[in-house]
């Protein structure tokens, strides 16, 4: 069985909070800092000016400590924020949305015990995490589309593999025009996990992009 990831959300609030300069490998970015109506704190990376472009590169990712910041290979998030970012530093302009939502939402911490019982019990990631009394993926996408719009965005083409993301961030009120796969970071140790997302959540792991939704164009 499919599991939806996406959610009816309603758009809420997100106050930003402050901005600054942020240099990369892949060339200076701003930061921008965003504290959502329930106290947690998110960032976008802003390159160029994508509130003047029709529809701007966009990256929504998904906070993972451990592949982001620590060089794991249970996933592909830290080859992906990498290879977004330099997708974006290529075209000039784009934005990362950096939302803190790690573990599909769990938290650190929760991940790490989903880790566990994966590595003790040969669970699969949805297995895991239902096994702790969780949800699949507990991701909202409602932040992410108040910050796009704080930042002047509602038109976006979306790097992703996740119908579900495009689906959350469409029912939060963003237009996605196009999606466009984002194909980094496949390791011998992540070969399991990447195959749960195609075949529990629908990830399309091929070259090819989606048409443009209803509202694009
Ligand atoms: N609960 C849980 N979360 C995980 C696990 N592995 C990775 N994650 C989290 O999954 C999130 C990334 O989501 P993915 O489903 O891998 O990918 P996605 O962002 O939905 O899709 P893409 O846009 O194509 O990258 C991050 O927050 C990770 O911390 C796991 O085994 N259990
Ligand atoms: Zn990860």
């Amino acid at each position: 069985m499919t599991h939806e990831a996406a959610r009816t959300t309603e758009r809420s609030k997100a106050r930003e909070t402050g901005q600054a300069r942020l240099p990369t490998r892949w060339g200076e970015f701003r930061i921008h800092g965003f504290e959502a109506a329930n106290g947690s704190e998110h960032v976008a990376l802003v390159m160029g000016d994508p509130a003047g472009s029709s529809a701007p590169l966009v990256r929504v990712h998904s906070e993972c400590l451990t592949g982001d910041a620590l060089f794991s290979q249970r996933c592909d998030c830290g080859p992906q924020l990498e290879a977004a970012m330099r997708r974006i530093g290529e075209a000039g302009e784009g934005i990362i949305i950096y939302l803190r939502q790690e573990g599909r939402g769990i938290g650190l911490l929760n991940k790490i015990r989903a880790y566990g019982v994966q590595d003790r019990e040969g669970a699969d990631t949805v297995e895991a995490n239902e096994a702790l009394g969780f949800a699949p993926d507990a991701r909202d996408y409602g932040v992410a589309a108040a910050m796009l719009e704080s930042l002047g965005v509602e038109r976006l083409r979306l790097m992703t593999n996740n119908p579900g993301k495009v689906a959350g961030l469409e029912s939060a009120g963003v237009v996605v025009v196009e999606r466009l796969p984002i194909l980094a970071g496949r390791n011998p140790h992540n070969h399991a996990y990447l195959e749960t997302k195609a075949a529990k959540f629908g990830h399309h792991f091929d070259e090819s992009t989606d048409p443009p939704s209803s509202g694009g164009n």
